[in-house]
């Protein structure tokens, strides 16, 4: 029904030489057709122009509507309420824009009418990083059968607006022959991983998670990691707090067993058997204080199985980058956008951040979760995955500590590494997306993401 909003508007639809042109008049054709006022403005007609675009030119040309050459032209005016139609460049784009092309974008950008793009805002590369290009600024985008890996690079957020998918019916064995290193994680994709509890279980069959955590003034960041570790379906959970956070975390998170650090204010050695845990996730408040960075060193050195390694466990590593060859195969690490700068560079585009990403975990062996809208997840089999839940109320203290906990609690299960963090990711956002719909952006907190996972439908709606 939101098409209603646009019965008796008139359009103003510019076409390129290619397909993405050709879509462009058959779009006219059928406004034209069902009474609309059109204006159809054409843009390079005169090179190579494809099959489509002439095929759908001929057809318009059949159907009363307005057709310019823009080389007869300068830049057109346009009636403030016309709706601006963006045909001229598609997933064809091979370079960015210039000459005329790039003036016309730069005029519609200087406009206030509202433009819908087709397939792709023009002058948005498909695959590639925009940063810095001229592109369209599209209000809505009416993208052809799939997302395009662009619509998921926060760089171009100006760009594509609303995405909507349409679906052309492409032949499912032309969607399977395309190569693509990234998958994007929606509920179909989860539904592929999800290992449903069978009726005759215990507690001793979903593991048994420990979370290293806090110091003093920063047990918060230990309490959230914890409470979301037991609500991510671990069978056990124990947290190993320094002595002053023990009372904290008992009334916190009574369902959580305690290891208690033999230091009153940080976290500085592990004196027992860790063969008992399933998983370990360190990081959320332990600060950097010298004894936490050696214990860190240790633990690297003698712990073997994945860990899910966050928070000032990465600062401490991007301090000694030489321990990350430490790391144990399959480990995971989440690493907000400043963390991951410390860890492996900052002058990079989103493209190139995604790119270090997969190249660092498959030389690593290890998963790296680069958090973000559409946050990225590197394995280290050379895949790529964008997760599709959670929004702009996630951006708040808290929120990673609960990302950590939950990884711990689902990687305790018996759930392989990627695996875990692939439903990690999904599971945070999609209780993200749950307390913003009941709080709203604004106040929603880390708590309510915590609460939110109490959603009997969170993995299958
Ligand atoms: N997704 C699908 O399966 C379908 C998509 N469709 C539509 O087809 C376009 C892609 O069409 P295509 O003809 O491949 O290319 P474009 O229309 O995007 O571009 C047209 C030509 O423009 C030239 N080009 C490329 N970059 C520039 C530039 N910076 N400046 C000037 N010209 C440029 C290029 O030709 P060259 O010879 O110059 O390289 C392009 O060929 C897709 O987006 C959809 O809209 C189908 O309709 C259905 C199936
Ligand atoms: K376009």
């Amino acid at each position: 029904m939101a098409y209603k909003k646009y019965l008796n508007k008139n359009f103003a639809i510019f076409c390129g030489p290619g397909n993405n042109g050709g879509d462009g008049l058959a779009i006219a054709r059928l406004l034209s057709l069902s009474g609309h006022a059109v204006q159809v403005f054409l843009l390079n007609s005169a090179s190579k122009r494809s099959s489509d675009f002439d095929i759908n030119y001929k057809c318009l040309k059949e159907v009363a509507s307005v057709i310019i050459d823009l080389k007869e032209i300068s830049l057109p005016s346009l009636a403030a309420d016309t709706i601006i139609i963006d045909a001229i460049f598609g997933t064809g784009l091979n370079r960015s824009l210039d000459g005329f092309s790039k003036q016309l974008v730069e005029y519609i950008n200087r406009l206030n009418n509202k433009v819908v793009a087709i397939d792709m805002p023009s002058g948005l590369l498909t695959d590639l990083s925009s940063k810095g290009l001229t592109a369209i600024k599209a209000n809505n985008t009416l993208t052809f059968q799939c997302f395009k890996a662009a619509f998921l690079l926060p760089e171009n957020e100006e760009y594509f607006g609303n995405v909507h998918i349409l679906d052309i019916n492409l032949h499912p064995s032309y969607l399977n022959s395309v190569e693509t290193t990234f998958e994007l994680v929606d509920q179909q994709f989860i539904s592929s991983i999800i290992k449903l509890r069978k009726a005759f279980s215990h507690k001793g069959n979903f593991g048994h998670a420990l979370i290293i955590a806090g110091s003093y003034g920063k047990m918060g960041a230990a309490v959230l990691s914890t409470k979301a570790c037991l609500q991510s379906g671990a069978g056990l959970v124990t947290a190993h707090v320094p002595a002053k956070g023990v009372e904290i975390m008992q009334i916190s998170a009574p369902e959580a067993m305690c290891r208690i650090d033999t230091q009153s204010e940080i976290i500085s050695n592990i004196d027992y058997d860790l063969k008992p845990y399933t998983s370990i996730g360190i990081g959320p408040g332990i600060g950097k204080e010298k004894m936490t960075t050696s214990f860190l060193y240790q633990l690297l050195k003698d712990y073997q199985k994945p860990m899910v390694i966050d928070a000032d466990a990465l600062n401490i590593l991007s301090e000694n980058p030489d321990w990350l060859s430490l790391l144990p195969p399959g480990s995971i690490l989440t690493p907000h956008p400043k963390e991951y700068a410390r860890l492996f560079g900052n002058d990079m585009n989103d493209l190139e951040k995604i790119n270090t990403a997969l190249q660092k975990a498959h030389d690593l062996k290890i998963i790296i979760i680069l958090k973000g809208h559409h946050t990225f997840i590197a394995t280290p089999d050379g895949k790529g995955y964008f997760n599709t839940t959670g929004n702009a109320g996630m951006a708040k203290g808290g929120s990673g500590d609960v990302l950590t906990g939950i990884i711990t609690g689902i990687l305790a299960q018996g759930y392989k590494p990627n695996e875990a963090a692939i439903l990690g990711v999904y599971m945070h956002g999609a209780a993200g997306d749950n307390a913003a719909a009941k709080y709203g952006m604004i106040s929603m907190t880390a708590t309510d993401l915590i609460e939110a996972l109490k959603t009997p439908d969170l993995l299958t709606k």
